[in-house]
């Protein structure tokens, strides 16, 4: 049982920027959601990760309002690597792949044991380790990037949330992490939803795909089912050729300028 998402709307004071949005979303799929600057996509996570209030509708995780869960008990079953992560304390890299861990530490203790290994193995995964002792504040845009991503893999979820997650990390990098959570849909039935601006990447790692546009839902369904030329050219009013490529054995997209 994953979301239940029932006729949402929400609005920005007097804008309304979701306007009746429903959908089921199961576990044990990687979600692309795609779709145009501004049509509402880090609204639609930030609701799904109970950060802001719905105008009206009703969003159900496991069955329950996702409003009525604790900040803990919803840090145990979703954790969001975000669009932007601002800090400016000097915490360094091992201390942000820590606080994944959070959910799990009591308060005024220690990080466990497990909670170290924990930390050590995403840290080795996501190729963090090397600078764990580099402040935050003294690092890339991508190093941080893979911090930030590191410190929601300890979180160790059975949702994780993906907000233009790899848009400034190379490319081995951000195949490296997107196979990591890959293999944890595949392998533990996890659920990955993700905002993916590159509609090619997404089509290599998405079985399912949500397109936005203004406000709503354009297209829902199996990505092989949904990524058409015709929804390409509703949602970005671009033309293109969608075809088979075999090597990632997806479909991919060839945009055509006009
Ligand atoms: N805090 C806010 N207050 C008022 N309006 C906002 C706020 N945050 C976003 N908006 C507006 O809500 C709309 C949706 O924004 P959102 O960030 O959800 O879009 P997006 O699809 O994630 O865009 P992008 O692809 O550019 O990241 C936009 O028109 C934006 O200007």
């Amino acid at each position: 049982m994953g979301f239940h998402i029932d006729h949402i709307c929400f609005s920005y004071e007097e804008r309304k920027v979701l306007n009746d949005i429903s959908l089921l979303l199961d576990p044990g799929h990687f979600y692309g959601i795609v779709g145009p600057n501004g049509c509402g996509k880090t609204t639609f996570i930030d609701l799904l990760m109970g950060h802001r209030r719905i105008t009206s509708g009703s969003i159900l995780y496991k069955g329950k309002n996702i409003a009525s869960y604790s900040r803990k008990a919803l840090a145990k079953e979703i954790s969001l690597v975000p669009q932007n992560f601002y800090i400016n304390f000097p915490f360094n890299a091992r201390e942000i792949v820590m606080m994944g861990r959070y959910p799990y530490i009591p308060r005024f203790s220690p990080p466990s044991a497990e909670d170290i290994q924990v930390a050590d193995e995403i840290m080795m995964k996501t190729g963090t380790k090397k600078f764990e002792d580099r402040y935050m504040t003294e690092m890339s845009g991508g190093e941080r990037q893979r911090v930030i991503f590191a410190r929601a893999l300890a979180q160790d979820t059975p949702v994780l949330m993906l907000d233009e997650a790899t848009s400034n990390l190379d490319i081995s990098h951000t195949l490296n992490l997107l196979d990591i959570v890959a293999d944890k849909v595949k392998q533990k039935g996890n659920t990955v939803i993700a905002v993916i601006q590159d509609i090619n990447l997404a089509a290599t790692y998405c079985d399912r795909m949500i397109f936005m546009k203004q406000g709503g839902i354009a297209a829902y369904g199996d990505t092989d089912e949904v990524l058409t030329e015709e929804t390409i050219k509703t949602v970005f009013n671009v033309s293109s050729k969608v075809y088979s490529e075999p090597y990632s054995n997806s479909k991919k997209v060839a945009f055509i300028r006009e």
